[in-house]
């Protein structure tokens, strides 16, 4: 499966915390990210992600147009509900194209947590299917 990290900056450490406590399912999956969060969770955990731009810069909206394409399966992102961001019109865009496709997407840890296992669980694997591909086939 194809999954997008994203944390605003008072989240961060939030995400690296959750990202290592599930180090071991993470490692399955292809993972993508916005630049300062991919950059922080591979420097703490040596995961391999692929990064886009900062979210400030256009990585929101890098990580939509894959959304857009149907090429994301879930997507994390840590959402600082306590501070106004200067691409706030992104964030939004981001999160509303996950409902356009219905793409499984936590903004909180409570969220995640639920969402990771669940993937463990194969509850996501209906993702692969509606690409077209079978889940046991890909990483
Ligand atoms: O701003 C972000 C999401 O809206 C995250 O961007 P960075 O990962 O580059 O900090």
């Amino acid at each position: 499966m194809n999954i997008a990290l994203i944390a605003h900056d008072r989240k961060k450490q939030d995400l690296i915390t959750f990202v290592t406590a599930y180090q071991p399912i993470f490692e399955k999956h292809v993972l993508f990210a916005t630049g300062t969060t991919g950059l922080k969770i591979h420097e703490a955990t040596g995961l391999s992600i692929e990064r886009f731009q900062s979210g400030p810069l256009g990585g929101d909206q890098e990580i939509g147009a894959k959304i857009a394409k149907n090429q994301m399966d879930l997507v994390i992102f840590f959402r600082d509900p306590l501070t106004a961001q200067p691409h706030e019109p992104d964030v939004t865009a981001l999160i509303r194209l996950c409902d356009v496709y219905n793409v499984p997407l936590a903004t909180n840890m409570g969220t995640a947590e639920v969402l990771i296992r669940g993937l463990e669980h194969g509850d996501v694997d209906w993702r692969a299917y509606f690409r077209g591909q079978n889940p046991r086939l890909e990483k």
